[in-house]
């Protein structure tokens, strides 16, 4: 320990001037919250033990990163002073705005004859940018003032925070809490056959955060915890009864990302710091008591072809040598989940990767020719040219020709907007091919009575495969939301079976996230949740990269900054860029 005397500490600052270590950032210009004896005493602590960052000294007792950090060291660009009082007043018009919104909607007063049948106006799409600007302002405020271990321990409510509402959305407690009024703690424990006090304490953790909100309904008086929970704004959107795509959302949030992030310690260390990819090393399977039964090589499965790597995800779920897609199938009902979410992102407001995409009107920028514009519409003249020749020379082999192959086209959305856009499309000309237990679940569904896709062609087909005869020569292959779930050399592969089964005239259209060059949180958490699954986000150079690794020429790549999407159209390319299969 540093000599006390040497050690200034207020919440905010604390440095260690014996090891000439600066424990935490200097203090703000707004007044820190006193920090409380024990706050401080671990906070050092925990320093200590992780060996004082970035100043252990070397043999020679010189400071050694600080070395290394001054050699490395390049200067930063200033950024602009952050002015509260500046911020505040943009947030006091905002909020003075909102509130007229919400005056103007006239509610009638609660518990008036009027307000048993008033149906609450649902919020404009400017109420709702309003809303989202007043959060983000506030938000900014909130980092920029906090003292930095607020901040930080705010990340760390969080941890609990998702844990809690996770556990509570896999028992389906949010579906017992009523819309209206309250449920007691004991109830709820009774109908999701738990303990009453752990549901207590993990409603408690969500009342804690605004979650869900308690009250004391006990006639005991104020004293004492929560006996009744009842729904926050946020918390109804997390009821798997009437909420089902936004709790598949968040189920698949916490699936897909929270499991992989736990484990990225154990993965890094296993399989080295690298970015998930194919390599020679071997992984280790254990049995439940965790003797190593077998030990597989990265690779081995599909030999050349690359389709399996070990990923955060597998060993999160516990499989370590699956793929992340083979995991899913051995959960079907996170499968299902998984599923309803992607169609809640078609329909979501989850920017342009979702409904309209290529289908009508896609509001992406073509990055070299800004006027041309991306569509699919030019699928209706290839239609009834088909048509024309299949009527001119009679032959059933052309009519029934693929026009459109959905290439890991998941429960068929896609297939299903462009059907009903571009009706000259027969779906007897559309192949949608995916795993085969997909492909089961979406025959159930047309089988079920499902209209949208009634007559399409559904093909189990592996894409890391060539594609089979009937498959090939279609007029385009659509490939959407698929790359980003691989490393460059798994979706070179995927490009490559494609650019096989080309014919002359045919099109590869590429439909994905995509990585902004200004991060933003929720960008980057859909580039940290693809490292989990083994893929990764990328922008225009990766996915140029990509195309012409696979032997194709780009036509054109659109993107949309703010839907965070593009769209990549390639053809064959000369043969001179990319190997043959
Ligand atoms: C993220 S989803 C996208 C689904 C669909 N294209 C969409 O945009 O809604 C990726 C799809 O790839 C499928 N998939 C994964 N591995 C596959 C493989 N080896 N061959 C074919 N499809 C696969 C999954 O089952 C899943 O439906």
């Amino acid at each position: 320990m540093a000599d006390p005397k040497f050690n200034v500490s207020v919440s905010t600052l604390e440095i260690d001037h014996e090891n000439n270590s600066l424990d935490m950032e200097l203090p703000s210009l707004f007044v820190p919250t006193p920090a409380t004896e024990s706050e401080n005493e671990s906070s050092s602590e925990s320093q200590h033990e992780s060996g004082h960052g970035n100043t252990m000294r070397n043999d020679d007792g010189e400071l050694e990163s600080d070395k290394t950090a001054a050699s490395a060291a390049t200067p930063t660009p200033s950024a602009p002073a952050f002015d509260i009082v500046e911020a505040a007043e943009a947030l006091l018009a905002q909020a003075k705005k909102l509130k007229a919104t919400i005056d103007s909607k006239l509610t009638p007063a609660p518990n008036s004859p009027e307000s048993a049948n008033h149906v609450p106006l649902p919020p404009s799409p400017e109420e709702i940018a309003l809303r989202q600007r007043i959060a983000k302002l506030g938000k900014k405020i909130a980092f920029e003032t906090a003292p930095p271990m607020d901040s930080l321990k705010s990340d760390w409510v969080t941890i609990g925070d998702v844990a809690a509402w996770n556990i509570f959305l896999h028992w389906r407690a949010f579906d017992h809490i009523p819309l209206t009024g309250s449920i007691s703690i004991a109830d709820l424990a009774r109908a999701i056959d738990a303990d009453e006090s752990l549901v207590s304490r993990i409603a408690c953790m969500l009342i804690s955060t605004g979650k869900l909100v308690g009250s004391r309904l006990d006639g005991e008086g104020e004293q004492g915890p929560p006996t009744h929970v009842s729904h926050s704004r946020i918390s109804r959107l997390l009821r798997t009864n009437t909420s089902p795509a936004t709790a598949a959302l968040a189920i698949v949030s916490f699936g897909n990302g929270m499991k992989g992030f736990a484990k990225w310690p154990e993965y890094f260390s296993t399989y080295d710091r690298h970015e998930p990819h194919p390599s020679d090393k071997e992984i280790l399977v254990h049995d439940s008591s965790g003797i190593v039964v077998t030990t597989k090589r990265r690779g081995a499965q599909d030999g050349n072809h690359k389709s399996y790597i070990p990923t955060p995800f597998s060993l999160g779920w516990g499989h370590p040598a699956l793929a992340p897609w083979e995991v899913k199938a051995r959960y079907p009902e996170y499968a299902r989940h998984f599923e309803m979410a992607m169609a809640a992102k078609d329909k979501g407001a989850q920017g342009a990767l979702g409904g309209d995409l290529g289908v009508g009107g896609y509001r992406g920028i073509n990055s070299e020719y800004p006027a041309k514009k991306f569509s699919l519409t030019w699928l209706a003249e290839a239609a009834m040219q088909k048509l024309e020749l299949y009527d001119f020379l009679g032959d059933a082999n052309i009519y029934l020709k693929p026009l459109v192959v959905d290439v890991g086209g998941g429960l068929g959305h896609f297939l299903a907007n462009l059907l009903a856009k571009i009706p000259e499309v027969k779906p007897e000309n559309c192949i949608l091919q995916d795993r085969p237990e997909v492909i089961a679940q979406v025959a159930k569904n047309i089988e079920g009575g499902d209209e949208k896709l009634k007559g399409v062609k559904t093909m189990a087909h592996d894409f890391f495969q060539p594609q089979p005869e009937e498959a090939k020569g279609a007029a385009v292959y659509v490939v959407r939301r698929v790359l980003l779930d691989y490393c460059d050399e798994q979706a070179v592969w995927i490009l490559k079976h494609l650019r096989c089964a080309l014919g002359n005239f045919g099109r590869i259209v590429i439909m994905e996230g995509v990585l902004l060059d200004k991060p933003t949180p929720e960008n980057r958490l859909v580039d940290m949740v693809m490292m989990n699954l083994g893929g990764k986000l990328r922008n225009e150079e990766g996915y140029r990269k990509l195309c012409k690794e696979a032997g194709l020429t780009v036509t054109g790549y659109w993107v949309d900054v703010e839907g965070a999407s593009c769209v990549v159209e390639c053809v064959k390319g000369d043969g001179t860029d990319g190997s043959e299969e």
